[in-house]
């Protein structure tokens, strides 16, 4: 069972996964943007450089997706573990579904759609999808600013696309709030992935 993580920057998604870590100790935890390739590693690279082609970005992150599927996910689910993964294809569609709205370089009318596309004939969809919903300014507050993406103006874009994904697919997504205290955000979390485990 293929289970995400998914919320603006700042939203707890990594408070959480240390929590699951105790629940389900044999479980697969992983991440995107991986942090063990070299494909992270350029994805990294694109994140610190605020000139980045947003275009060029998008296939960075897609191809880091690629190799995270075929490497890691895939494997892990053949093996039939739980797979816990901090961020997957939902970042994609959110983020640079924002970041390509308010670019040149795509002349498509809904680039949200035309990233969901991208991954269509390749990825894996999740079972499960935890959607940790703060509002984008405590997001930005809890990152701190560090990036270009955890700016609140930016992140109210993303967080418009998160709505979208979560009115298009509502069997898959628990929308969790994550304003709340961080041992209650892991109660609802622990929940949701034990009912989904329970029902598979
Ligand atoms: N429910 C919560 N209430 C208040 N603060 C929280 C909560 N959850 C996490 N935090 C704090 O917010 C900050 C960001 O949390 P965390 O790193 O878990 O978020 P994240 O979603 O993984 O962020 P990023 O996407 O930027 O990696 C940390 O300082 C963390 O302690
Ligand atoms: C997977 C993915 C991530 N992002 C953005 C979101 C964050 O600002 C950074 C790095 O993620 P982290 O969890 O804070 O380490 O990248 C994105 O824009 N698109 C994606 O597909």
């Amino acid at each position: 069972m293929l289970v995400t993580l998914e919320g603006l920057d700042g939203s707890g998604k990594t408070t959480v996964r240390e929590g699951l870590q105790d629940a389900y100790p044999d479980a697969t935890f992983t991440r995107e943007p991986t942090h063990d390739s070299w494909y992270g590693k350029a994805v990294y690279r694109s994140i610190e450089d605020d000139d980045a082609d947003s275009l060029a970005e998008l296939f960075l992150y897609t191809a880091d997706h690629a190799a995270h599927l075929s490497r890691v996910i895939e494997p892990a689910l053949e093996r039939g573990d739980l797979v816990i993964s901090d961020r997957y294809a939902d970042s994609r569609f959110a983020y640079q579904g924002a970041t390509l709205e308010n670019s040149s370089r795509l002349d498509v009318d809904d680039p949200l759609e035309y990233v969901v596309d991208i991954h269509e004939p390749f990825s894996i969809e999740p079972d499960l999808t935890l959607y940790l919903d703060v509002d984008p300014e405590t997001a930005a507050t809890r990152a701190g600013a560090t990036n270009k993406f955890e700016r609140a103006d930016y992140l109210e874009s993303v967080a418009e696309n998160y709505e979208r994904l979560l009115e298009r697919d509502p069997d898959r997504f628990v929308r969790i709030d994550a304003t709340q205290e961080p041992a209650t955000v892991l109660e609802a979390v622990e929940n949701a992935v034990a009912d989904a485990v329970a029902d598979e």
